[in-house]
């Protein structure tokens, strides 16, 4: 004879089904190529690690990654996706760097429609402080921290040539005679976004018919997303120029994530040779990120299995207390009452 099935049982079985599933979120980079690049997204996985992030990191990975590689990446507790690679139409563009090509490939990350929102961050980014609730913030918006066009990699541009960058605009005022002021400009190298596939094919359709420019998947993003882009504070994304371009507009004790992308400032490369590299405090954000990187209680193996002994030890105590609590109600513990003081 089957149990009755009680209504509560129904209730429960019908509220369980109904509990809608959390929204999916992660952060999300890209890795290409079987160089050092590794290191990088390693070093980032290790970093959101120690910062007690509640979300994965996913690598979207291009077919070029070698196998040796995507066994680190899950030995760290990454998700490894591999995507096909995006490439720009035919062009005679001379990107800012030659290797920038690849970067269209980053495109694919909006076919991650799993995840509801997801964080993009550089594989030479580092989180030295919890940004979880940057998923946090309204959806319909893409948020990014805004770039300075102060170093040379901008000297194709009007506003190198005049001397006009967003994070001083008063410094050298744009002139009337060269139009309207350039649109708010972010750094691609981080942002929140909400996978889409409308999306993701209104992308790719929109790049078969846009002429590549140096920066590439930045430019084109920065244009794309032109009318939605919310800046967030540089706390969110330290491109490291900024340091010497516009210290003013710096509290670098406040920095949260920190973008190695100054020539010669990736760390797992870097020399100290560069302009600016044997500055104070570029010396003190490579060895911090060198600390993370080789901070072996922050790999993943470890960090579960250091996981896992609190979490005995804490059903231990748990259970000695159940245990006890038994044991006096059983009237078996006599508590002895502490000597009177008199
Ligand atoms: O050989 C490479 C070059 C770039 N990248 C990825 O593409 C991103 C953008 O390139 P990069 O950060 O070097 O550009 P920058 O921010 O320095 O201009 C990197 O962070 C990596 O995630 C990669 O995986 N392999
Ligand atoms: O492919 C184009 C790249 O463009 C950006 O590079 C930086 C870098 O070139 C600095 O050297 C510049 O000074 C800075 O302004 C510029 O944004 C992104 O960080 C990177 O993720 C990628 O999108
Ligand atoms: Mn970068």
């Amino acid at each position: 004879m089957a149990p009755d099935i009680t209504t509560a049982t129904v209730a429960k079985t019908t509220s369980l089904s109904k509990t809608p599933s959390l929204p999916k979120r992660a952060y999300v980079t890209f890795l290409a190529g079987n160089g050092d690049y590794v290191k990088g997204v390693v070093g980032l996985a290790k970093g959101l690690r120690k910062v007690n992030s509640k979300y994965p990191l996913v690598v979207a990975i291009l077919p070029d990654v070698p196998e040796e590689h995507r066994k680190i990446l899950v030995e760290q507790g990454c998700i490894v996706k591999e995507i096909e690679p995006v490439y720009p139409p035919e062009n005679q563009t001379q990107f800012a760097m030659a290797y920038y090509v690849i970067n269209y490939s980053k495109l694919r990350i909006w076919e991650f429609v799993e995840y509801s929102k997801m964080i993009y961050l550089d594989g030479d980014i580092q989180v030295f402080e919890n940004i979880d609730h940057l998923f946090d913030m309204p959806d319909g918006y893409f948020y990014a921290v805004m770039d300075c066009f102060c170093e040379k990699t901008w000297s194709h541009t009007p506003q190198y040539k005049i001397g006009y960058c967003q994070q001083c605009p008063d410094r050298v005022k744009w002139p009337a005679e060269l139009g309207p002021k350039p649109a708010l400009y972010f750094n691609a190298g981080m942002f929140v976004y909400e996978p889409r596939l409308s999306t993701y094919h209104d992308l790719l359709e929109t790049l078969k018919v846009t002429p590549p420019t140096p920066f590439a998947e930045q430019d084109f993003l920065n244009m794309f997303f032109r009318d939605i882009y919310k800046p967030i504070p540089p706390v969110y994304n330290l491109v490291l120029a900024m340091l010497w371009r516009h210290p003013e507009n710096i509290e670098l004790d406040k920095v949260k994530v920190v973008h190695y992308c100054a020539a010669g400032s990736k760390p797992w490369r870097y020399t100290g040779k560069e302009e600016n590299m044997q500055r104070e405090d570029i010396k003190m954000l490579v060895q911090k990120w060198w600390d993370i990187y080789n901070d072996e209680t922050l790999d993943y193996k470890n960090y579960l299995a250091a996981n896992e002994a609190a979490a005995q030890a804490e059903a231990e105590q748990v259970n000695l207390q159940q245990f006890l609590a038994a044991l006096s109600e059983a009237g078996v513990v006599h508590y002895i009452t502490a000597p009177s003081a008199a």
